[in-house]
């Protein structure tokens, strides 16, 4: 038995507001928690059409299950151990822009639309100058979005009051901001009339969000234990934990907009989202994914289990400690305070977050969440940071796509793979081609926006763990390094 409106009667129906793009686990576990919340508690009175921006994903099988799931929040909440569970009913619908461009661009004459929520992941907000307005669908998500808004615009000659507040939580520097340039370069590219381009301005607020909410999504292993409490079948039981904050960076009517707060929900909508922003993304993203290569290389598979671990337990411990808060501005008790509470989130004894699942897009996270660390811990200390640099080091190996004889199934964009690719084919255990291999993935601005063999030492340092790698694997080097 599916989970849907028929056996979940209880289910209410809400007037589309929200246009969502991306049907991914962290949206359904945060932003719509938060939704529904609101609906439930406050009258938000919302419901949320998502849109699936890639050819493949789950819109089927959200809309087989009439927009629904089961989400299920466990961990430890003020030293008291929660496992909670509950449907989300305030998706109506799924939309497959893929096979149903027409139904996607209707959905711009809604009068009653009211807000933009997005995670297209880091990859997600870029300006693709293929993408034309007659592209059914553009391939990017902005592409996607700006035929979306000049639609709105056109159906309701450019009324000032049809425009939306849009909250992306991307986790990419000044997501809003980056967010309406591309749009407004798309407009550009397309030659769409100026008053459009002022429509885009003046009627839409654009605001900066940040998110924090560790969510592993999908808990294949215990599926039958879930069922079995459920009752039911459900594709799209997600799970995270307890802990949620979401800052706003918009103006101060947004607080009232979106009422977050009313239900007690971490939400703050504030001037400046700075401070929190690098905290988190220093400290816990930039954690995770400096873990990824080197505890996934050194045997093992989840983020508890790493933290657990004597040896690379010990290894981010003092990454974080030693190599990322004092790059920090914040007072010091205040990150170590935060950091803390990460290590706590990280132990969640009820949530088996795969490294795996986190070593999607690992290059363009290193570049955002880690690479800044490196930068200022030079800058501050005149000498490079070496786990850090041993996490660099350790990435590389680790896209070589192998751990003891077995596949690595990487996740990232297809030209950095390829180009990973043809750099280990020809490596074949020649010391000499590790230099050339760290050379080349370190000059590749595309990635690091600048070329990181200018970095003094920084070359030398990668090639030489490498090298140390290749020969004894992650575990014995990083056993000696942690002595
Ligand atoms: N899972 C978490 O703990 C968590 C917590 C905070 C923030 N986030 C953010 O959420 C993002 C997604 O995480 P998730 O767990 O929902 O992953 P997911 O794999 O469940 O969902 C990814 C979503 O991004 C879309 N997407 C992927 N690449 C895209 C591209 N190039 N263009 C447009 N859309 C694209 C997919 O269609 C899908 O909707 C992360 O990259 C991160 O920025 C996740
Ligand atoms: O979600 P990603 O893939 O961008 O990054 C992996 C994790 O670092 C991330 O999901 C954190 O768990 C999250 O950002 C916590 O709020």
């Amino acid at each position: 038995m599916k989970l849907n409106k028929t056996i979940y009667k209880e289910a209410r129906n809400y007037p589309e507001k929200i246009v969502q793009f991306g049907e991914g686990n962290f949206l359904r576990a945060f932003a719509d928690w938060t939704i529904d919340k609101m609906n439930k508690e406050a009258n938000f009175n919302s419901g949320v059409v998502v849109i699936q921006p890639l050819q493949g994903g789950l819109i089927d099988k959200l809309n087989d299950q009439d927009g629904l799931y089961t989400l299920y929040l466990n961990g430890i909440k003020d030293g008291e151990v929660v496992s909670e569970h509950a449907v989300i009913d305030c998706v109506t619908r799924g939309i497959n822009t893929y096979t149903n461009y027409d139904e996607y661009l209707a959905v711009a004459e809604n009068p009653e639309l009211r807000f933009m929520i997005s995670n297209t992941t880091e990859a997600g907000i870029t300006y693709n100058e293929q993408d034309r307005l007659e592209d059914r669908p553009q391939a990017s998500f902005p592409g996607k979005l700006t035929a979306l808004l000049y639609h709105r615009f056109k159906t309701f000659n450019g009324s000032k009051d049809k425009g939306l507040v849009f909250i992306p939580c991307e986790l990419i520097e000044k997501n809003g901001e980056k967010l309406k340039e591309t749009v407004l370069k798309l407009a550009a590219l397309w030659n769409l009339e100026n008053d459009f381009k002022v429509w885009i301005d003046e009627a839409n607020t654009f605001c900066n969000s940040l998110v924090d909410r560790i969510v592993p999504g999908y808990p294949k292993e215990r599926m039958e234990e879930i069922r079995q409490e459920l009752g039911y079948d459900d594709d799209l039981v997600v799970e995270g934990e307890p802990f949620h904050l979401w800052v706003i960076e918009g103006p101060a009517w947004v607080k009232e907009a979106f009422p977050a707060h009313k239900v007690g929900l971490n939400v703050l909508v504030v001037d400046d989202m700075t401070p929190y922003r690098t905290r988190k993304v220093r400290i816990l993203n930039g954690a995770h994914t400096s873990m990824v290569p080197v505890a996934y290389l050194y045997g093992i598979d989840t983020v508890r289990e790493s933290v657990e671990d004597s040896v690379v337990g010990q290894f981010i411990k003092e990454t974080i400690f030693e190599e990322i808060i004092p790059t920090l501005d914040l007072p010091r008790e205040e990150l170590d305070g935060f950091a803390n509470d990460v290590l706590d989130r990280f132990r969640n004894p009820f949530i088996k977050h795969q490294l795996m699942s986190i070593s999607l897009n690992s290059m363009s996270k290193f570049e955002t969440r880690v690479l800044p660390s490196i930068l200022e811990y030079e800058n501050r200390k005149g000498e490079l940071p070496k786990k850090l640099t041993f996490s660099l080091a350790a990435l590389i190996a680790f896209y070589k796509g192998e751990r003891n004889g077995e596949k690595i199934a990487l996740t990232d964009d297809a030209a950095i793979l390829e180009q990973y690719k043809t750099l280990w084919k020809a490596y074949e255990g020649k010391e000499d081609q590790l230099k050339h291999i760290v050379t080349t993935i370190l000059s590749n601005e595309k990635i690091w926006k600048m070329d990181l063999n200018q970095i003094s030492g920084l070359t030398d340092m990668v090639t030489n763990y490498l090298s140390k790698i290749q020969e004894h694997g992650v575990k014995n080097v990083l056993q000696r390094m942690m002595k």
